[in-house]
């Protein structure tokens, strides 16, 4: 049985006061509302990422992750934090490659790949995304494109190694815009998503991987996309700002 995931990306919001307490919501609400084997993963700016390690520290529920980390181990990168440093610092997963990186950092599916590498040495579980523009969907070539992102970031891996992350699928013209996609659409994305890792990995491990939409998830629309038999859950953005929003969105995998 693959797992159940809601997680939420804070970008670069809230400041160290408002994310504690943020957060010491999120915690306290998340205790009394998730069910079964869900898991609940928040990823704060990377400053706060010890404190909020520090208070999730007991809760079998809630893990912290980080936004990105550099593709090398350690040495003269000023300004960069490794995959060991997010580690150490009590962070067990990491999203990589999503849209606002490749965009308005120039990050690439070969960058990407490296960094994939270099979270799983930490010890990290990297959840790797993936999406079209608005332009490539008009174009019909968003399969293609989300085909190659799979097969140049992640399908290198070793299918033990592979066991190890999660995908989200974040279609670009749904990120911030209000517009969702339809749970139509993102099954449509996410069965094909999953075929793709039938092939390369074969169905067990396509069956245990777990793939989240993101994009305009809200309160309003998780439960219908959750309910999608190959929706595994969400990669919440805005709505993760809100402690009430993120744990409707946590609820919606039982309503
Ligand atoms: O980018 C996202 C999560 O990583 C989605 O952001 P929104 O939920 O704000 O659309």
């Amino acid at each position: 049985m693959r797992k159940k995931i809601v997680a939420g990306n804070w970008k670069m919001n809230m400041d160290y006061t408002s994310g504690l307490t943020l957060f010491s919501e999120v915690l306290n609400m998340v205790a009394d509302e998730a069910k079964g084997d869900q898991e609940v993963i928040v990823c704060p700016p990377y400053v706060y990422i010890h404190s909020l390690a520090q208070l999730a520290k007991n809760s079998s529920r809630v893990s912290i992750g980080a936004q990105n980390c550099h593709q090398a181990e350690s040495g003269a990168f000023t300004g960069e934090i490794s995959a060991n440093m997010l580690g150490s610092v009590g962070a067990a997963y990491v999203i990589l490659g999503h849209s606002e990186r490749r965009q308005y950092f120039g990050e690439t599916n070969q960058t990407l790949a490296a960094k994939v590498d270099a979270a799983l040495k930490a010890g990290l579980k990297p959840v790797f995304c993936i999406g079209e523009t608005l332009e490539e969907r008009n174009q019909n070539i968003h399969f293609d494109l989300i085909k190659n992102q799979l097969s140049e970031g992640v399908f290198h891996l070793s299918a033990e190694e592979f066991a190890k992350i999660v995908i989200a699928y974040e279609p670009v013209w749904a990120i911030g815009t209000g517009v969702t996609a339809t749970s139509d659409q993102a099954q449509e994305i996410h069965a094909f998503i999953r075929k793709e890792i039938a092939v390369r990995y074969g169905v067990q491990t396509a069956d245990n991987t777990t793939i989240l939409y993101g994009g305009s998830c809200n309160p309003k629309n998780a439960a219908e996309l959750f309910a999608q038999p190959d929706i595994d859950g969400g990669l919440i953005g805005g709505a993760s700002l809100k402690s009430r929003d993120f744990t409707d969105i946590v609820k919606a995998f039982n309503s």
